[in-house]
């Protein structure tokens, strides 16, 4: 039988992002495809998150295009941009919950904002979200000072999931939790991605995080992505970052098997 084509989800054509006299991107390109759990990784302040932010459609790139589902997100007026960015979710480094609101109510919030849903049909989504990350109902009520790290993931998890997206962006999402609590994240948005389908980009410093979640890496350096394949392909790419990279994940990937 032979595999299906793959079908993109966003595409990155020439991209540059230039801040004052500091160019971030540059003639970037980047293809994801449907499906794929691709993690972005590359040296500090090399624009990984300025990336996922173009993507999600919250900075504006200095030059080039950004399609999403073939669309060139950048380029379109607000409300038909605004839904285009519904069909994505995005868990933000430090989960980004608004303080104020139970953990309820943060999750009701996207689904609010559309305007389209009563409250009780609210209430069974927000629900249904709370057991996909595996929350008690019991903990909608709790402020977010009220969790911890790891339950505050898990909240803003099922926020970015509130709207069913088809892309999911995760930047850090293991950023400060214990090693045993980002295993169990971990295996959370592989479990959640199969069930759902989803095509996930993420950001990680982590790399039993990155061993454990990728199918493929893209790997941003002197201002463009210079790989973008398996782990183990990487070996074989003649780039000094790449090749240093690959050095410290080839442990964990003969532990891995
Ligand atoms: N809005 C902005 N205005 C000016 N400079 C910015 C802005 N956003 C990001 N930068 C700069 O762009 C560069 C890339 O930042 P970014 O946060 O995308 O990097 P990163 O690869 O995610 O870094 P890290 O791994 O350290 O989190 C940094 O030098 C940062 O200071």
């Amino acid at each position: 039988m032979s595999t299906p084509a793959p079908r993109p989800i966003c595409e990155i054509h020439k991209l540059w992002t230039v801040f004052g006299r500091n160019i971030i991107h540059q003639d970037l390109e980047l293809t994801i495809n449907a499906g794929e759990v691709v993690s972005l990784v590359g040296g500090s302040g090399s624009g990984k998150t300025t990336l996922l932010r173009h993507i999600v459609g919250l900075t504006q790139p200095t030059r080039g295009e950004v399609l999403l589902f073939g669309k060139n997100l950048h380029a379109m007026d607000r409300v038909p941009q605004q839904r285009l960015m519904n069909r994505l979710g995005m868990l933000f480094q430090q989960g980004a919950l608004f303080s104020a609101l139970s953990v309820f109510d943060n999750i009701a919030f996207p689904l609010r904002e559309l305007r389209q849903f009563n409250e009780a049909t609210i209430r069974q989504l927000v629900l249904h979200k709370l057991s996909l990350v595996e929350m008690e109902p019991d903990a909608g009520n709790r402020l977010p000072s009220q969790l911890s790290g790891g339950m505050i993931k898990r909240v803003a998890l099922a926020r970015a999931l509130a709207l069913e997206p088809e892309l999911l962006l995760l930047d850090e999402p293991t950023a400060g939790l214990d090693p045993e609590r980002s295993e169990n994240f971990v295996e959370l948005i592989k479990q959640i991605k199969h069930a759902l389908g989803l095509t996930v980009i993420f950001v990680t410093h982590d790399l039993d995080t990155l061993v454990s979640l990728s199918d493929k890496v893209a790997v941003l350096a002197d201002q463009r992505i210079v790989a973008n394949c398996s782990l183990q392909e990487l070996g074989h790419i003649d780039h000094p970052f790449v090749q240093n990279f690959f050095q410290g994940i080839r442990v964990r990937l003969e532990r891995t098997g």
